[in-house]
């Protein structure tokens, strides 16, 4: 089976306070972004454990602890009858960049299991799946806009009109750690409601929506101010880091974004939300 994980963006995302547990609750609009990489999971030959094959875009860490691996994995555990696989995973969009890829594919492979096998857990039973492999992976399991709170994790569905709008993501080949950028931050509440302020014409989000990870990140990594610059004087709407980062946005609600021209080692994403 085939599949098409996509990264997300994050519309405003306020860090509100510190947990016991060691994680911060937080508030923030996920929209899905129609970035994707490429993953496949077959059953395996006869007798063969489990396998990873990756191409793409090199991903640190160890093959064996790839969240697909680990989501599979987290499968068998309650369904025996599940075979070992071979898995695929072409990955193409940013690591490290605020754009939710690893949980993407993560949730996209417990999807891809949970369909290819025929194990008929129900939506809610696969949120819990990929909630334990990170904060952000719920949301790729409806993948719909939303507005998330508690770590990440907790979901309210939300009226939002971007669909559509001109989009440009620019990674500019810097991976910035979640912890580390968590170490940066200062939680308080938010300065204004996001669900009434998400509401309002793209056009008033300037002044009114903002990534608290922006402040906290400027002082060691002064690219990302330096690109969202460059998109609100290509004439977005809108612009934003998102998530921790690197990753910046621009919104264009109703027309083609500018051309503009990135150093020649940023990744640069352009489509339509
Ligand atoms: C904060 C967000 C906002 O979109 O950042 P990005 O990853 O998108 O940049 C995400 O929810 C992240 O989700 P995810 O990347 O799955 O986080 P996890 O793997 O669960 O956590 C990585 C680390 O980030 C910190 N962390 C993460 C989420 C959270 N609500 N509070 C935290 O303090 C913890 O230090 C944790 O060990
Ligand atoms: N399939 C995967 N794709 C991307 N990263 C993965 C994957 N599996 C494990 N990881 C690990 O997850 C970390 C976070 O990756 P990612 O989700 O892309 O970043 P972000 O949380 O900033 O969106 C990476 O440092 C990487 O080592």
């Amino acid at each position: 089976m085939l599949v098409f994980p996509n990264a997300k963006l994050n519309l405003g995302l306020y860090i509100t306070e510190r947990r016991p547990d060691g994680f911060h609750n937080l508030e923030s609009v996920f929209v899905p972004l129609p970035w994707t990489d490429a993953l496949e999971i077959l059953p395996s030959e006869d007798g063969q454990a489990t396998s990873l094959t990756l191409t793409g875009r090199p991903i640190p860490g160890d093959p064996a602890t790839n969240l697909c691996v680990r989501a599979y994995e987290l499968l068998q555990a309650d369904f025996p009858q599940l075979p070992s696989a071979q898995i695929f995973l072409h990955k193409i969009v940013p690591i490290g960049a605020g754009l939710g890829g690893g949980s993407a594919d993560a949730a996209f492979a417990l999807k891809a299991a949970n369909d290819l096998f025929s194990l008929n857990i129900p939506i809610e039973a696969l949120e819990a799946y990929a909630r334990r492999l990170g904060s952000d992976c719920a949301f790729f399991i409806r993948n719909k806009p939303v507005l998330a709170t508690g770590r990440g994790d907790v979901f309210e569905e939300i009226e939002l009109n971007v669909a559509g709008a001109g989009c440009v993501v620019v990674y500019p080949d810097l991976h910035i750690s979640t912890p580390e950028a968590f170490a940066r931050i200062t939680p308080q509440p938010p300065a204004q409601a996001l669900r009434a302020a998400v509401a309002q014409p793209l056009e008033t989000w300037r002044e009114t929506i903002h990534n608290d990870f922006e402040r906290a990140l400027a002082p060691k990594y002064p690219v990302l101010a330096d690109i969202k610059q460059r998109l609100y004087a290509a004439g977005a709407a809108y612009a934003s880091l998102s998530g921790s980062g690197s990753a910046v946005y621009g919104l264009w609600p109703d027309r083609e974004p500018r051309t503009m021209q990135w150093p020649a080692e940023f990744t640069v994403w352009k489509g339509r939300l």
